[in-house]
C-alpha cells in the first residue's frame, strides 16, 4: 500500500508528529491509541503485530470436513445471536466464500454481535465439527472487515494488538499509511558489533519486516531485533539503577550480635535446611551492611520463608529497632502471629498484632507501643502502612506474597521510619534469569529445598468415570480424622455460572457423598470477614471439608488437610495448581491431590507435568513457556513491568547475549558517554525510561 497522497501545504509526518496530526485520528481514537502506549508517529512503529496470520495456508471453505482443523477466509452472509437450552447465548454467523458456505459459531459470546457486520470479510482458525451439519468453531479470528476478497490471500497478515474504540484493522490502515514516509527517517543506533553479537536485522528492516513481511520468518527475524533491543534497553537501565542505588541507597548498617537469632535456632523445633541457612547469610549480609537492603526471597511452596522473615526481624530487634510483616490478608496476618507468638514464646517476646479489624482500643495499645523506641514485632496487614500507624524506629520492613500488594502499598510500608531494611517474599517461584530480568533492582534469594521429613504428595489425574472412587477415597481419609479441600476454578468472564457450579457442588456433596460430615463453602462473592469466618474454621478444624470457588488463601497453613480435590483441572495454570496442591502434605501424614475430569489429550500432557514432579520452580518455567508470562500469577500484577515484544523466557537466548552485551557496555563506558553510544542513550531516554518507573519497588 503507498503512503497517502498529501495535498503539497500538508505538513510532513515525522516520527514525533502526535498522532492528533494524522489524518483519521480524532479524540476517540487518539485516547484509544494512547492506551496502547502509542502517542507519536514514531510510537505507531513501535506498535508490532502480537501474531501473524500465514493467508497462504488458507483452505477453501468446501474442504473442510468435520474433525478437522484449517484457517478459512469468508465473508459474512448472515448473523445473529441464539438462546441454547443450557441458558449459553451463541453468536452465530454463516460465512461464504467462492467455494460454498458454513456456519460459525462462538458460543457465550453474543456481544460478538456488535463488532461483526453482514457483509464483513473473517479469517477464522478453528475445528470443524459436526452439528446438523458442519460447524467451525474459531479459536481465533480476525475481522478484515468490508475488505476486497483476495487482499488477504497470499501473503502473510499482520494482527496487531487491539483496543476498545480502535480496531486492528484501524490500526492496521493508520500504519499502512505512514510507513513508507516513514521508515526512511528511521536510522540504526545500536552499534554494528552488537547487532551482528545478536544476528538480528538493522532497526529499519526490521521495522519493515514486523508490519510487512513477505513470510513468517520474516516477521520473526524482524520481532526478534524489536525484543533484542527491548531486553538490552531493560538490562542497561536495571544495571544503572541498580548502581545509582547502591550509591544513594543509604541503610541501618545492623550488628550481627548473634543475640537474639542465635536463641530463636536454640528453641526452634528443627534445623533450617541449607538452602534457609543460605537465604540467612544473603540477608544478614545485607543487613549489616550499610547500603538498605532490598531482596526478595523467592520460595517453593512448604519451603519455610516464614522462619527466615522471622530471623531477619530478630536481627533488627537485637540491635534495638523495630521490625513489620506485612500479610496480604487478615487470616494470613492472624497465621503469622500464631507462628511467631509460638516460636518467641521461649525468648519471652510477645508480637503484636495490627489489622483493620482491630477494635478502638486494641489499636490505641497498638499505637502506643509501636510509638515507644522500644524492639517490637508487628505482624499486620495493609492497616500497618496507613497513616496512623506511625513507628517510632522501623528497622525492617517484610512484605510477605509481595505480588498481592501493589507497588504504592509496598513502597508506603518501606517509606516507614528512617530507610528500613526490605525484605519482600513471593510463593511463586520463577527461574533466577527471570527474576532478575523482572526485578532488576532487587537481589534475590531463592529457597529451592524442602524441609526433611516432607511427604511426598501424591499427584494423580482422575476421569470422570473414577468420581464415584475418588470420593470412597476421601471419605476413607475424613475417616481418619483428616480434612480436605474441594475446589472449583473460578472464570472471570461468568463468576454467576461459577458460583452456581460450587454452590450446586456444596449442596450435593453435603447431601450426598460427605452426608453427615461438616461442609463449608468459600467463593469469591463472599464478604471478607465471611471468607475469613469459613478458612478460620476449616483451620480450627470445626469443617472437615472446605468447597471452595476461588483460590484458598495461599499461603494458609492447615496441616491435617491431608486432601485436595482438584475439579476442571485443565483451567488453572500450572502454577496455581502447584500452590493449591502446596495446601496439603504440610503435616506428618500421607497427602494427595487428585485432578477429577475428562480433559483433553492436550491438558492432559500438560496436567502431567504437575503429576510427575513437585518441583515448583520446573512447574513455573513449563507454565510460562505454554502461558506466557501474563497469566503466571493467575492474575495480572500490579507493578509487573510490561514488555511489549520481549518474552524474557521464550526470549532467553538473546535476553543472556542482551546480558553479556549490557555488562560489557556499561564495563567500558559506565555513562554511555561515547560518541558510538550516543544513539542508544537517546533511545533510552525517550523510548525507555518511561517503562522503567516499572521496575523500582522501593
Ligand atoms: N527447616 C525446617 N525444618 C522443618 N520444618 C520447617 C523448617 N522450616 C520451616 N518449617 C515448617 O514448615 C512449614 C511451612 O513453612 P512456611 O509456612 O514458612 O512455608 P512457606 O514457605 O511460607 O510456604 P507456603 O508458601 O506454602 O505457605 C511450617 O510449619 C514451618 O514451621
Amino acid at each position: 500500500m503507498s503512503a497517502p497522497r498529501r495535498a503539497p501545504s500538508a505538513p510532513r509526518v515525522t516520527l514525533d508528529t502526535p498522532v492528533t496530526y494524522l489524518k483519521g485520528v480524532g479524540p476517540a481514537r487518539a485516547l484509544a491509541l494512547a492506551r496502547l502506549g502509542v502517542q507519536t508517529a514514531g510510537d505507531l512503529l513501535y506498535h508490532v503485530p502480537h501474531r501473524y496470520e500465514d493467508a497462504s495456508t488458507v483452505k477453501r471453505i468446501a474442504e473442510l470436513e468435520p474433525g478437522m482443523d484449517g484457517t478459512v477466509i469468508g465473508r459474512v452472509i448472515s448473523k445473529g445471536v441464539l438462546p441454547t437450552r443450557k441458558g449459553l447465548r451463541v453468536f452465530q454467523a454463516v460465512v461464504r466464500d467462492a467455494s460454498g458456505m458454513i456456519e460459525v459459531s462462538w458460543p457465550g459470546q453474543p456481544f460478538l454481535d456488535r463488532t461483526i457486520e453482514k457483509g464483513d470479510l473473517l479469517l477464522l482458525s478453528g475445528t470443524v465439527r459436526f452439528f446438523h451439519g458442519r460447524q467451525l468453531q474459531p479459536r481465533e479470528f480476525v475481522n478484515l472487515g468490508a475488505e476486497e476478497e483476495g487482499t488477504a490471500g497470499g501473503r502473510v497478515l499482520a494482527v496487531y494488538p487491539a483496543t476498545e474504540g480502535l480496531s486492528f484493522k484501524q490500526i492496521r490502515g493508520l500504519v499502512d499509511a505512514h510507513l513508507d514516509a516513514l521508515l526512511p527517517q528511521v536510522t540504526e543506533y545500536l552499534p554494528a558489533p552488537t547487532i551482528a553479537r545478536a544476528a538480528v536485522p538493522p532497526l529499519p528492516d526490521a521495522l519493515r519486516m514486523v508490519h510487512r513481511p513477505t513470510s513468517i520468518a520474516e516477521a520473526m527475524a524482524g520481532r526478534a531485533r524489536l525484543a533484542f533491543e527491548e531486553l538490552l534497553s531493560v538490562q542497561i537501565l536495571h544495571r544503572r539503577a541498580n548502581a545509582l542505588a547502591r550509591e544513594s541507597r543509604h541503610g541501618i548498617a545492623f550488628q550481627n550480635r548473634r543475640d537474639l537469632t542465635t536463641k530463636l535456632k536454640a528453641a526452634l523445633p528443627f534445623e533450617l535446611t541449607g538452602a534457609q541457612t543460605r537465604a540467612l547469610r544473603e540477608i544478614v549480609f545485607d543487613m549489616t551492611s550499610p547500603r538498605r537492603m532490598h531482596r526478595l526471597l523467592q520460595g517453593d511452596v512448604g519451603s519455610g520463608k516464614t522462619v527466615v522473615a522471622l530471623f531477619a526481624a530478630l536481627l533488627a530487634m537485637e540491635n534495638g529497632w523495630q521490625a513489620a510483616v506485612m500479610a496480604p490478608t487478615e487470616l494470613l496476618a492472624e497465621q503469622h502471629l500464631r507462628t511467631f507468638t509460638k516460636l518467641l514464646a521461649p525468648l519471652g517476646i510477645v508480637p503484636v498484632l495490627v489489622t483493620g479489624r482491630l477494635g478502638a482500643k486494641a489499636r490505641r495499645e497498638a499505637a502506643t507501643l509501636l510509638a515507644q523506641p522500644a524492639p517490637l514485632l508487628v505482624v499486620g496487614t495493609h492497616a500497618l502502612v496507613q497513616e496512623a500507624t506511625a513507628f517510632s524506629r522501623l528497622g525492617v520492613a517484610i512484605v510477605d506474597e509481595q505480588h498481592r500488594f501493589g507497588v504504592e502499598q509496598r513502597k508506603a510500608l518501606g517509606a516507614k521510619g528512617e530507610s528500613p531494611d526490605v525484605l519482600l517474599m513471593s510463593a511463586t517461584p520463577i527461574p533466577r534469569s527471570l527474576a532478575l530480568t523482572l526485578y532488576g533492582d532487587l537481589d534475590v534469594s531463592i529457597l529451592d529445598e524442602k524441609p526433611p521429613g516432607r511427604q511426598p504428595v501424591t499427584s494423580a489425574l482422575r476421569p470422570e468415570s473414577s468420581r464415584e472412587r475418588v470420593l470412597q477415597f476421601v471419605e476413607r481419609e475424613l475417616d481418619k480424622g483428616r480434612q480436605a479441600y474441594v475446589v472449583y476454578p473460578l472464570i472471570e468472564e461468568s463468576e454467576k455460572t461459577d458460583l452456581k457450579a460450587a454452590t450446586v457442588a456444596y449442596e450435593e456433596l453435603s447431601e450426598g457423598a460427605f452426608k453427615g460430615r461438616r461442609v463449608g463453602l468459600l467463593h469469591g462473592r463472599m464478604p471478607g470477614d465471611e471468607k475469613d469466618a469459613v478458612m478460620r474454621a476449616f483451620r480450627d478444624g470445626a469443617l472437615d471439608v472446605l468447597v471452595a470457588t476461588t483460590v484458598i488463601e495461599v499461603g494458609i497453613d492447615v496441616p491435617n488437610a491431608t486432601v485436595m480435590l482438584i475439579e476442571h483441572p485443565e483451567r488453572f495454570g500450572l502454577s496455581q495448581l502447584h500452590q493449591l496442591r502446596g495446601r496439603v502434605g504440610r503435616g506428618g501424614e500421607a497427602s494427595y491431590c487428585i485432578l477429577l475430569g475428562d480433559v483433553g489429550q492436550e491438558a492432559a500432557e500438560r496436567l502431567h507435568i504437575l503429576v510427575d514432579t513437585e518441583d515448583g520452580f520446573e512447574i513455573a518455567r513449563a507454565d510460562l513457556r505454554l502461558r506466557g508470562m501474563g497469566d503466571l500469577f493467575g492474575e495480572r500484577q500490579s507493578g509487573q513491568p510490561t514488555f511489549r515484544v520481549a518474552d524474557p523466557l521464550r526470549d532467553e537466548e538473546l535476553n543472556e547475549i542482551a546480558r553479556a552485551v549490557a555488562d560489557e557496555m556499561l564495563g567500558a563506558d559506565p555513562e554511555l558517554t561515547a560518541p558510538e553510544h550516543a544513539g542508544l542513550r537517546k533511545a533510552l531516554g525517550s523510548r525507555y525510561a518511561r517503562s522503567l518507573e516499572l521496575f523500582r519497588v522501593g
